[in-house]
């Protein structure tokens, strides 16, 4: 189980948020600006909360009391950033081998020909991410996010820049994928239908609170 109890302030803004996320779903919904990136970014360890404590099973990633922060590298967490953030001057193969420099123990670079297999990229392991439709981007994005074997997987807007078309083929594919690996995985969205359709559990944030947590 993932347990976030943190608090962060910025200079206009402050969020503060307690509740836990089991192998499931958990879509986290509100308005622009009202915290949700930042949740997921003192999750994977790119901001650091103000005080309180994130753990995942016996992993604890942060804990202010305890004074401890575990390095970004050793969180095994897979992040999929809000359109998508691949590396434009390495190609799809190096893309996606990336995830593995920090977790040797992870997988060798056949894992990268396995999991493009998997994703239906391995025709585009040579191209870089110029050349990539949108769905494709986000076929890398999570290849490389999962190859590390993650505990946890954050996914930021990962539909938001598809096509009706697209998204529907990926949602699908997505619902595998949850299947599959059985981990805890939180993915921000605006679209309310999207919420229903691939979370388990919905989680309303505003101003940098949780104002309601919906079992689906
Ligand atoms: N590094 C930072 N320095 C200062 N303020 C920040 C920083 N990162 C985020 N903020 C502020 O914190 C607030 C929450 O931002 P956050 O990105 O978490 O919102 P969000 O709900 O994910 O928004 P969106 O839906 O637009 O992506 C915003 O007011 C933002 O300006």
């Amino acid at each position: 189980m993932l347990i976030i109890d943190i608090n962060k302030a910025y200079k206009d803004f402050k969020l503060d948020v307690n509740f836990t996320a089991d192998r499931e779903v958990t879509v986290i919904l509100g308005p622009s600006g009202s915290g949700k990136s930042t949740i997921l970014n003192c999750i994977a360890g790119v901001a650091k909360p103000d005080n309180g404590r994130i753990a995942m099973d016996n992993d604890v990633y942060f804990d202010s009391e305890e004074g401890h922060i575990l390095p970004i590298h050793r969180r095994r967490v897979g992040y999929v950033f809000q359109s998508y953030a691949l590396f434009p001057h390495i190609n799809v193969f190096k893309n996606i081998q990336y995830g593995l420099n920090n977790y040797k123990e992870a997988g060798t670079n056949d894992e990268v020909y396995r999991f493009a297999e998997a994703f239906k990229i391995e025709k585009l392991l040579k191209k870089y991410p110029y050349q990539l439709s949108g769905g494709e981007k986000q076929r890398v994005a999570l290849a490389r996010s999962l190859i590390i074997r993650p505990k946890v997987l954050l996914l930021d807007e990962p539909f938001a820049a598809l096509d009706k078309r697209t998204k529907q083929i990926l949602y699908n594919e997505f619902l595998e994928i949850k299947k599959k690996w059985n981990i805890p995985i939180l993915m921000i969205t605006h679209d309310e239908g999207e919420a229903q359709y691939l979370g388990d559990r919905i989680i309303r944030i505003s101003n940098g609170c949780l104002i309601n947590d919906t079992a689906l």
